[in-house]
């Protein structure tokens, strides 16, 4: 199967160091959702895998979290595509989970979900983070400069990673 797995924050949508803690905060990256609907109508399985330590620290509920990937979901489905699985680890820096990035806990739940293999698969991110968990189980780092990743940029990625401009620029390659 042809799948791909987004980040989110700085990827989808626009990130900030405060959170992104409302709906109203959760605005996308121009250009995002049609990526996402031209990817999935082209064929392509679009998971999310996201650190939304917010919930642990006690930012916003669940109930906001999921009220802003119902939107995503809403936005791609109004271009005609659609949004595969989303994972979100809640938990805070020190819990010592297994989902957390740069863990590869969520990458191995969607691989699990949609009984794929991880290898090779572009896992598209904004921070250091996103990239250590694609190389943890072999799947394709690939950065996006929008969000935090001119600043990852500049402080050096690892070899093999992939550069896009934005999202777009990933579907364009892609499709
Ligand atoms: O980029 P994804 O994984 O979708 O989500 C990142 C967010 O959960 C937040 O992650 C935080 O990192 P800490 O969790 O505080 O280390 C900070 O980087 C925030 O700026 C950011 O909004
Ligand atoms: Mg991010
Ligand atoms: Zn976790």
């Amino acid at each position: 199967m042809k799948l791909l797995i987004l980040d989110r924050d700085g990827v989808i949508n626009f990130d900030s160091d405060a959170y992104i803690k409302s709906l109203q905060e959760w605005i996308p990256i121009p250009g995002s959702i049609e990526a996402i609907a031209q990817l999935s109508k082209a064929g392509w399985t679009v998971a999310v895998a996201t650190n939304q330590s917010g919930i642990a620290r006690g930012y916003y509920p669940l109930q906001t979290l999921e009220a802003m990937h119902a939107r995503l979901r809403e936005l791609v489905a109004e271009q005609g595509g659609e949004v595969g699985h989303i994972v979100y680890c809640p938990h805070g820096p020190d819990e010592g989970c297994d989902c957390r990035k740069p863990k590869p806990g969520m990458l191995r739940a969607i691989a699990e979900h949609y009984q794929a293999d991880l290898s090779g698969i572009w896992f598209v991110g904004d921070s250091k983070g996103d990239l250590e968990a694609a190389l943890a189980v072999g799947a394709q780092p690939v950065l996006v400069k929008t969000g935090k990743g001119e600043k990852t940029l500049s402080k050096g990625v690892p070899q093999n990673t992939l550069i896009f401009d934005d999202l777009a620029a990933v579907a364009r390659a892609l499709i």
